[in-house]
């Protein structure tokens, strides 16, 4: 089975609060709601990844040192195998917007479950209640 490696990122704001992303129409779980992130394309580094898919999905610019690893995500998917590194950031510059039409919902940890998720994505909420 293909292994399948997205980077994603918990985005946190001065209230603790977590930016989630809902998976557009027409794309596979939409409606969903998401950690920004993506793919990493070959040659990148995770944090890389992490970077330019920030400055494409959402319009801000974070530096690589204000990511900070949480946990990861390891999820059987019908065709493939997302193995799903989480990372943690306290700190960008510009103003966050939904670039790709999606929108966007600042939630506490507390309230994550009311959202629902890619089946990847629930065994992260624990954490996300123990950081914040
Ligand atoms: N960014 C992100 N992707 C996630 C999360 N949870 C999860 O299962 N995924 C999966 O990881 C993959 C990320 O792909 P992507 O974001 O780069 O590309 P995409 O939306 O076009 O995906 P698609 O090819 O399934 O349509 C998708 O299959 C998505 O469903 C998450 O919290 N954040």
């Amino acid at each position: 089975m293909k292994l399948l490696l997205v980077v994603a990122v918990a985005l946190v704001d001065a209230d603790g609060r977590i930016l989630l992303a809902q998976r557009p129409p027409g794309k596979s779980m939409a409606g969903l709601w998401e950690f920004p992130g993506g793919k990493i394309e070959p040659g990148e580094r995770p944090e890389e990844t992490l970077i330019r898919e920030l400055a494409e999905e959402l319009g801000i610019t974070v530096k690589a040192d204000c990511l900070a690893p949480l946990t990861f995500a390891s999820h059987v998917y019908e065709d493939f195998h997302l193995l799903m590194p989480l990372y943690v950031c306290r700190r960008w510059t510009g103003t966050i917007q939904g670039r790709e039409g999606q929108a966007l919902k600042w939630v506490r940890p507390r309230q994550l479950r009311d959202y629902p998720m890619p089946p990847a994505d629930e065994p992260l909420i624990p954490f996300l209640l123990d950081l914040v």
